[in-house]
């Protein structure tokens, strides 16, 4: 499998704070990485780094051989935000149609509101949605530039179970055409579900990679998850 993503001993502060302090892993194409951390851990700034939001301080960081901030790499990734605080007025669908003029393929902006049970609320300003809705939308909108990597920042919180299992079929499609999927998750049961690769991630570095059946094989995901992770800051 082609690496894509490729992060060698990243390190990134706030001030005192060590967000990323020697982070190293790797994502390849086709497959669904998942990074499974304790709240504060360093996964969301991982993904701002990957998505030239933020710039390590130190470390290698390469995406599709490049570096993050490059036009042709900003052109191949989507990005599913925790929370996008910036879309207010606009409808779901008209933000949909704003975000495919961005990209030189889109995906057909029907084909996503099909594919993600868009059409009851397409009209609704993006603010009044629920946030389920919210997270459909923003799901869309990471896909809708046809990335051949996108960046899923806890996909399914806070979802319905029949929401967060279209969700789970929508990153497995996607995977299966060849993108590779980096998402973070609290829920075990939806890394365990979708993940190829994991890796645990505390306190700014990974603690523990392989495949769930790896981690999990002197227990459950859980345990894995409690046994290399403290929880300290
Ligand atoms: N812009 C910022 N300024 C100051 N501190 C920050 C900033 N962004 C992140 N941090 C700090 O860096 C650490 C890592 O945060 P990050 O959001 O990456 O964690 P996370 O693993 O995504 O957590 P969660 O599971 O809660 O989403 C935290 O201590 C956080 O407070």
């Amino acid at each position: 499998m082609e690496t894509v993503v490729d992060a060698q001993d990243l390190s990134l502060a706030f001030g005192a704070t060590k967000a990323l302090d020697g982070l190293t892993l790797s994502a390849s194409a086709g497959a669904v990485t998942a990074l499974l951390g304790p709240n504060g851990a360093g996964k969301t700034t991982f993904i701002r780094c990957c998505t030239a939001l933020e710039r390590p301080h130190s470390g290698s960081l390469t995406l599709f051989g490049q570096s993050p901030g490059s036009p042709d790499v900003l052109s191949r990734i989507g990005l599913m935000p925790q929370a996008t605080g910036a879309w207010s007025g606009i409808r779901a669908e008209e933000l949909l149609r704003y975000l495919s003029r961005l990209y030189a393929d889109p995906q057909p902006v029907e084909a996503l509101v099909d594919l993600l049970g868009i059409a009851p609320f397409a009209r609704t300003p993006y603010r009044r949605l629920s946030g389920g809705q919210q997270q459909a939308v923003n799901l869309a909108g990471a896909l809708i530039g046809r990335p051949s990597l996108v960046f899923l920042d806890e996909p399914s919180a806070g979802l319905d179970p029949r929401a967060r299992r279209l969700t789970w079929d929508v990153v497995r499609r996607v995977r299966d055409a060849g993108v590779a999927v980096v998402l973070t998750t609290h829920d075990m049961v939806e890394a365990a579900e979708l993940a190829d690769h994991v890796h645990i991630v505390d306190r700014g570095r990974v603690q523990v990679s392989g495949s769930v059946s790896d981690l999990a094989s002197h227990g459950s995901l859980e345990d894995a998850f409690l046994t290399h992770t403290s929880g300290d800051r």
